[in-house]
């Protein structure tokens, strides 16, 4: 995977964004900015894409809300978006298997001369203009360090989803309070083998805000003005989510019209 200039790269996000915070929207900017100064590439579009519900984790609310949060968080983005495919799939997909859908979703748009495809609804996150500019896009995985440091989690990934991950897509990695990815990719035989595919990107102003942390100060009764959206806290009050009081439509159901649709 040799990396230029005129490279073009799309980023994802997978993660629970339970709820999304400024910060998981902020490592696409941070990344993009690092990608584009180094010459590793022009980046032409970035992808959030929301965990499935049966992922099991403590916090986790509901996708519709999850997808409805992430819209309202971007909408002042011109070209980061959701994609809720994950979410719309039967159960758990593994990470390797959502780039591979979205990659190959990528190709066959890019493929697509004839028209065939513009028949079809054109998810959100396809970047506009992108056939006109686009050779070939590279589909890479975006993270926090915390996230690079799973991958040692025993049984957590498998290895050869790793090796597909690192070896066709690559990724971004965004560094994080407490962690020291260098250090990890060097203890790690399998990410030192792919070195050349993992780019750190030194993140110098850190915010280790997280979803905990809000999930956290709302159960709490506590504020959580100017660490989080104020569009995204006034959905989560609505709807009377992670503790907040609310008990009107927990499951989100009356807002499938509106924002939660894609
Ligand atoms: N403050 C941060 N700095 C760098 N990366 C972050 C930060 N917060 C989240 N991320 C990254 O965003 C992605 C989506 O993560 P996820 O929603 O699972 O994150 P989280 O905020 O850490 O959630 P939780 O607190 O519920 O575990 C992950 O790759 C994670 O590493
Ligand atoms: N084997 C895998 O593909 C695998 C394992 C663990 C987490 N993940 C993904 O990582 C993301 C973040 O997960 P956590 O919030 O648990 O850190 C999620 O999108 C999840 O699907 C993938």
């Amino acid at each position: 995977m040799r990396m230029t200039s005129s490279t073009k790269i799309m980023l994802i996000a997978c993660g629970s964004f339970s709820p999304p915070t400024p910060m998981h929207f902020r490592m696409f900017e941070i990344a993009r900015d690092h990608i584009q100064q180094m010459g590793l590439g022009q980046v032409v579009g970035g992808i959030v894409s929301p965990v499935h519900d049966s992922y099991a984790k403590k916090g986790l609310v509901s996708a519709t809300h999850r997808c409805a949060m992430i819209k309202i968080g971007l909408k002042t983005s011109d070209w980061i978006h959701l994609s809720d495919w994950e979410t719309q799939q039967e159960e758990w997909t593994r990470t390797r298997q959502v780039l591979q859908y979205h990659q190959n979703y990528i190709n066959s748009y890019l493929k697509d001369t004839n028209g065939t495809i513009n028949n079809q609804h054109i998810p959100a996150w396809i970047p506009e203009g992108i056939k006109r500019t686009a050779g070939q896009v590279q589909l890479k995985l975006l993270c926090g360090a915390d996230l690079l440091e799973s991958f040692a989690t025993p049984g957590l990934w498998k290895d050869e989803d790793l090796e597909a991950i690192l070896g066709y897509h690559g990724i971004v990695v965004i560094s994080r309070a407490g962690s020291n990815p260098e250090q990890f990719i060097f203890n790690s035989d399998l990410l030192s083998r792919y070195r050349r595919n993992i780019t750190i990107v030194t993140n110098w102003v850190t915010n280790d805000v997280s979803s905990t942390l809000i999930r956290k100060l709302l159960s709490r009764g506590l504020s959580v003005k100017y660490l989080l959206d104020d569009h995204v806290a006034e959905y989560i009050r609505k709807f009377g989510l992670f503790g907040t009081n609310n008990e009107t439509d927990r499951d989100g159901s009356s807002c499938l019209r509106g924002t939660a649709q894609n």
